[in-house]
């Protein structure tokens, strides 16, 4: 199957790489889409088998999976043309799915597949199975370095200033789907995890800034008929993008290799 990557940063850049090394069989990188056409030659130049370079149109037109790792709000400038096509779309903004519901939509119009991998997170296995049953209560809280807040929109707008703490600070507590709205690049973890188990407006959230983290901590408690069960994941971060953990792009590549497998373990 033919490959496209929407965005070349941290996960797309990775992913590309591992795709170019021919470590998941059955799939091939065919095109990828940036920026600015300087990085997307600076990639070719990194790859074995340099790939084309296609605007969004053109990835879905000429790739059968489409990989998204763009910044959150590029995502319906992808997400639509790939699924009016029929094609399979992998998330990694996962945030969005909450405010653009009228995709899955779409999807289902037109024969498309909309894919959440696991991403920074643990556990959306035993989530997904917990929700066949009742699920009574989901709560999350994030724990994220200063730096990997700075910048989002709820703390510019509010004149949040996070660079002189020297204690941890809870800067917003509620709903999955109130914090996305805010937090746009910070909740994908938390979004997917909705998604899995209670929704969005069930699932609780809260998101710290810790002066004493150095990575990003994702912690869950479920509660249900089948099972309780609390997850925990200390991302370590990746070189291109200190607010992406590296076990992201890794998760992808898992998909991808499970997707043609003969033998797959987990739901
Ligand atoms: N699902 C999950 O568990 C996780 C999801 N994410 C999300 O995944 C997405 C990608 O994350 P990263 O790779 O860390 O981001 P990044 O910032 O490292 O990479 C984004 C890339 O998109 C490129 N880009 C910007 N505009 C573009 C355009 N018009 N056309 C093509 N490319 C364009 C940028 O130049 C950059 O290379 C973000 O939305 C991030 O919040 C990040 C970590 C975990
Ligand atoms: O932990 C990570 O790598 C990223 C993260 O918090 C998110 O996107 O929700």
């Amino acid at each position: 199957m033919k490959v496209g990557i929407a965005g070349t940063g941290a996960i797309g850049l990775s992913v590309a790489r591992a795709l170019d090394a021919g470590d998941i069989p059955g799939f091939q990188l065919a095109a990828i889409s940036a920026r600015r056409a300087e990085r997307a030659a600076e990639v070719n130049g990194a790859l074995a088998t340099p790939v084309s370079v296609h605007d969004f149109a053109g990835l879905a037109e000429h790739c059968d999976v489409i990989i998204e790792c763009l910044p959150p709000q590029l995502f319906p400038e992808i997400a639509r043309p790939v699924l009016l096509a029929g094609k399979t779309l992998i998330v990694l903004s996962a945030s969005q799915l909450l405010q653009h519901g009228e995709l899955v939509d779409l999807a289902e119009e037109h024969g498309g597949k909309i894919i959440v991998p696991s991403g920074a997170m643990l556990g959306l296995d035993a989530l997904k199975a917990a929700a066949v049953g009742t699920i009574t209560s989901v709560s999350m809280t994030t724990r994220k370095p200063v730096a990997g807040l700075q910048g989002a929109p709820y703390l510019v707008k509010n004149g949040i200033e996070l660079s002189g703490i020297t204690e941890p600070v809870c800067i917003m507590s509620g709903s999955v789907s109130e914090i996305a709205r805010e937090f746009p690049a910070n909740v994908n973890v938390a979004a997917a995890i909705s998604l899995a188990g209670l929704g969005p407006d069930r699932t609780t959230l809260e998101i710290w800034a810790d002066p004493g983290v150095t990575r990003n901590v994702h912690s869950v408690q479920v509660a249900s008929d089948s099972s309780d069960f609390t997850m925990s994941i200390e991302g370590r971060p990746s070189d291109e993008n200190p607010a992406t953990g590296r076990i992201t792009a890794q998760s992808v590549i898992a998909l991808l290799r499970q997707m043609t497998a003969t033998l797959r373990i987990g739901t």
